[in-house]
């Protein structure tokens, strides 16, 4: 039973991730915003009424943010603040996080204590950014932050278990012991949905039945095919592809933006999320196998029965039984016996989930640091952001 102690304080809750950004409060049952990590920054030279340039009139530049942005892209300069988890584009990450609160939710963040959802294993530099960001430009009174794994594994009732994070640009295997991660078993792998839709995209090009609608091939398209369509082979590419496609018409049916329906092959559904699988020793499996090898081995049965799925790459079906199969070559038989892997239906958003209700408990001021910590330690600023992020 979660304890509400904080009833009258709403905390603002952020998970910030590469592919898309969550913004809400605490106690609620999901996010209220969410937009894709991006801002575009476009200029445009007005056109008299005849449609031509009309070279007297001031350029204007336009901003746009989350999927607008994604679709303008082409028009003007891209900016992707977050990487592979990394940090890549400080400014635009203010931009899109500050629009994100204050026109999106609306928000007097000055007002208001900040959990901040980072990736496991963020440098400590990146944190220290963070956090020097959140105090000294939006100007708040207190901040934690947390890892997302623990975060995911939490909104599933739970304080043990290996949570396989699968987001747009990372995936990380996270092995976690009474709500905390343990750093030298995590494993990553820089693959994530955003392969998947690159590897949609160069199918979609190659396919001789598609080939007449390339036109159409743009990221956020093919992102949205991705969503829809794609699929997990329970064993293998080659071995689904031998068999007849079990999909019906409108199973295989995409409609692109100009309003025609494609009918949409196997060798594009199953074939994109292979690339999760083929990486060697990067793959999904593999990592998970080596966060479980890095364990003591009294705590891998835990782990195994509670293997937790979690992030928006982890909503492509046949997953769970693509990872069970691959798994019972690579852990010895007693645990794959007992291996559970838990697909709960919000696992999409579970790490702002968790945070959501994390941020609810009596305990969670603990983890809080305040504007007179973050001045105090100013000095030695990874000394203060590490003793209290988690
Ligand atoms: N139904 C779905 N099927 C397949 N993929 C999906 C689905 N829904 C979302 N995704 C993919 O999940 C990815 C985003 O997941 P998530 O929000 O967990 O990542 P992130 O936190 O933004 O990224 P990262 O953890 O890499 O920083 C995107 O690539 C998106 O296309």
């Amino acid at each position: 039973m979660v304890e509400c102690a904080v009833d009258e304080l709403d905390v603002i809750v952020i998970d910030a991730g590469g592919g898309s950004l969550k913004v809400g409060f605490s106690g609620e049952d999901l996010p209220r915003t969410v937009l894709s990590t991006a801002m575009s920054v476009v200029t445009e030279i007005p056109e008299d009424d005849e449609g031509n340039v009309d070279t007297t009139a001031q350029p204007k530049t336009l901003t746009y943010f989350g999927d607008e942005a994604l679709q303008n892209a082409s028009k003007g300069t891209l900016k992707l603040p977050l990487k592979r988890g990394l940090l890549h584009d400080k400014d635009s990450l203010e931009d899109v996080l500050e629009h994100a609160l204050r026109s999106l939710l609306k928000v007097d963040y000055e007002e208001l204590p900040i959990l901040l959802i980072d990736s496991p294993l963020t440098p400590q530099h990146q944190r220290d950014f963070l956090a020097e960001m959140l105090f000294e430009k939006f100007k708040v009174r207190s901040l934690a932050m947390m890892n997302s794994a623990v975060l995911s594994l939490f909104s599933t009732g739970r304080t043990r278990g290996m949570v396989v994070e699968m987001g747009h640009g990372v995936t990380h295997a996270v092995p976690v012991f009474e709500g905390f991660a343990i750093p030298h078993a995590t494993f990553r792998m820089d693959y994530g949905g955003q392969d998947i839709t690159d590897a949609v995209q160069k199918i979609f090009k190659e396919l001789p039945s598609l080939t007449a609608y390339q036109q159409h091939a743009h990221p956020w398209v093919m992102r949205s095919l991705k969503e829809s369509l794609c699929h997990v082979a329970p064993h293998s590419l080659k071995e689904q592809l031998a068999s007849e496609d079990p999909a019906s018409d409108e199973e295989r049916s995409f409609e692109l933006p100009d309003g025609t329906i494609v009918q949409v092959d196997q060798q594009l559904r199953y074939g994109a999320p292979e690339i999760l699988f083929a990486g060697g020793d990067r793959s999904l499996p593999k990592i998970t196998q080596m966060g479980l090898n890095a364990c003591d081995l009294d705590f891998r049965l835990d782990l195994v029965r509670n293997l937790v799925l979690a992030g928006g790459t982890s909503m492509i079906p046949g997953l769970s039984e693509r990872i069970r199969n691959e798994m019972q070559m690579l852990v010895p038989p007693d645990l794959h016996r007992q291996m559970e892997v838990i697909l709960d239906s919000q696992r999409k958003y579970s790490a702002w989930i968790g945070g959501s209700m994390f941020a609810s408990l009596s305990t969670f001021e603990h983890f809080l640091i305040t504007k007179q910590d973050y001045e105090e330690g100013k000095s030695s600023l990874s000394g203060v952001v590490a003793r209290k992020a988690w």
